[in-house]
């Protein structure tokens, strides 16, 4: 046996790296400080939702969504406190904004406890979205859901913080009924590729659902369908962003199925509206949050192409290709949006060509742009970036 592999044996190497851990989780632990909950110091709910300045944490703010809510957090003056594990959110999503003087960054994997962090509310957006990414450790993305959430739930308890939660259509599985209105119970099997992510998301609403009912939380419910723009990477897996970098690399555009799936898409800034307004509101129950523009996936190839084709690439025509359908993809989704409509007085603005036209001018521009490592880690699995 190679004695350098037995577990007891500390080498030196280990030995610095210990030293080092011990010397950035002091470092994190002075930067976390200020965030310690002080209950004497605490404002009450009321006072602060209507304030601009609020304290603000994200959790999964270098995802798609989360980067894209942080940036317009911060843009209306409030603290942000973005937290993710940069395990599938990039730390290249928030690079632009690590200066800013009212942005606290965190490595933190929400299936940890959490520390004691100050805040007036809090956006739980952590968890992969993609099935790409949520298919690829079941296991862990229905810690993230279930022990995640709960983490969630504690720290805005601690904080007496009003929390929204990030749920999804696909609660409403392979849907029996269309458009699916918020009532609708959902067709999801339990124990397919897809499940880990669907009953993940629906026992995350119970549990929110649960602390509610125990401990008087003040909790959101956004059931958001399909987002799609800028922040959302190439290597993300969803259709929009693979059918647009495929055209900007002159590959063709691969349909899963035969394209007759339908999908309504929504641009990121409609779905970022329709969050802040859902925060803002007194409406306590689950809501979607979505474009009800219905689409096939084969009309989003021919966008997609007419878009690329606008921007000066050539020869698209045609170039789609077909493969497997993936296992349990829902046929047919679409939201009703009645409720949000009402409630919040909320309506996606954003049309299909001009989101997939931004999309792309986006994506174009980042071809090429390399990752720079602004993220520092500390020995604690926590990581603060300077502000
Ligand atoms: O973005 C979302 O809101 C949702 O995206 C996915 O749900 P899905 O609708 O399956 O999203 P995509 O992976 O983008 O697939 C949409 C349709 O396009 C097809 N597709 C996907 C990728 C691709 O390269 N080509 C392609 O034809 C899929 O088979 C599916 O029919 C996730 O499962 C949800 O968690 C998430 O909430």
């Amino acid at each position: 046996m190679n004695p350098c592999t037995t577990s007891h044996l500390v080498l030196p190497t280990e030995v610095s790296t210990r030293h080092k851990q011990i010397l950035r989780y002091r470092k994190q632990q002075r930067c976390l400080e200020k965030y310690i909950l002080k209950l004497e110091n605490y404002p009450t709910r009321n006072s602060c939702l209507s304030c601009r300045d609020m304290k603000i944490l994200v959790a999964g703010g270098a995802g798609f969504l989360g980067s894209n809510l942080v940036n317009h957090l911060l843009k209306e003056g409030h603290d942000v406190v973005l937290l993710d594990s940069f395990i599938v959110g990039l730390e290249s999503s928030i690079n632009h904004l690590v200066d800013l003087p009212n942005l606290t960054v965190l490595r933190h994997d929400i299936t940890k406890p959490l520390k004691d962090l100050r805040v007036d509310q809090i956006y739980h957006l952590a968890c992969p979205a993609s099935p790409k990414h949520y298919q690829r450790d079941p296991i862990k993305t229905l810690q993230t859901c279930y022990i995640g959430t709960e983490n969630m739930l504690k720290c805005a308890l601690r904080c007496n913080a009003r929390m929204l939660f990030s749920s999804t259509s696909e609660i409403y599985g392979d849907s029996l009924v269309s458009p699916q209105p918020e009532s609708y119970f959902g067709n999801v099997n339990s124990y397919g590729p897809r499940s880990c992510y669907d009953e993940g998301k629906r026992v995350a609403e119970s549990l929110c659902y649960a602390y509610q009912h125990m401990y008087k939380l003040d909790v959101r419910i956004a059931r958001i369908f399909n987002a799609y723009g800028p922040g959302m990477p190439a290597s993300d897996g969803r259709v929009v962003s693979n059918f647009i970098a495929a055209a900007i690399n002159g590959q063709p555009l691969n349909i899963t199925g035969d394209g007759s799936a339908v999908r309504c898409f929504q641009y990121v800034t409609d779905c970022i509206s329709g969050l802040t307004k859902l925060m803002a509101s007194d409406y306590s129950q689950p809501i979607n949050i979505g474009n009800d523009r219905l689409c096939r996936v084969d009309e989003l190839a021919h966008v997609v192409m007419e878009v690329a084709t606008k921007n000066g690439i050539l020869g698209l025509d045609k170039r789609i290709t077909y493969s497997e359908r993936p296992v349990d993809d829902p046929d047919h989704r679409q939201p009703d949006i009645r409720l949000a409509r009402e409630v919040l007085g909320w309506s996606p603005v954003v049309s299909l060509e001009d989101g997939i036209q931004k999309t792309f001018e986006w994506l174009l521009s980042i071809q090429g742009t390399s990752l720079r490592g602004k993220v520092a880690k500390t020995g604690a699995g926590l990581v603060s970036l300077p502000s």
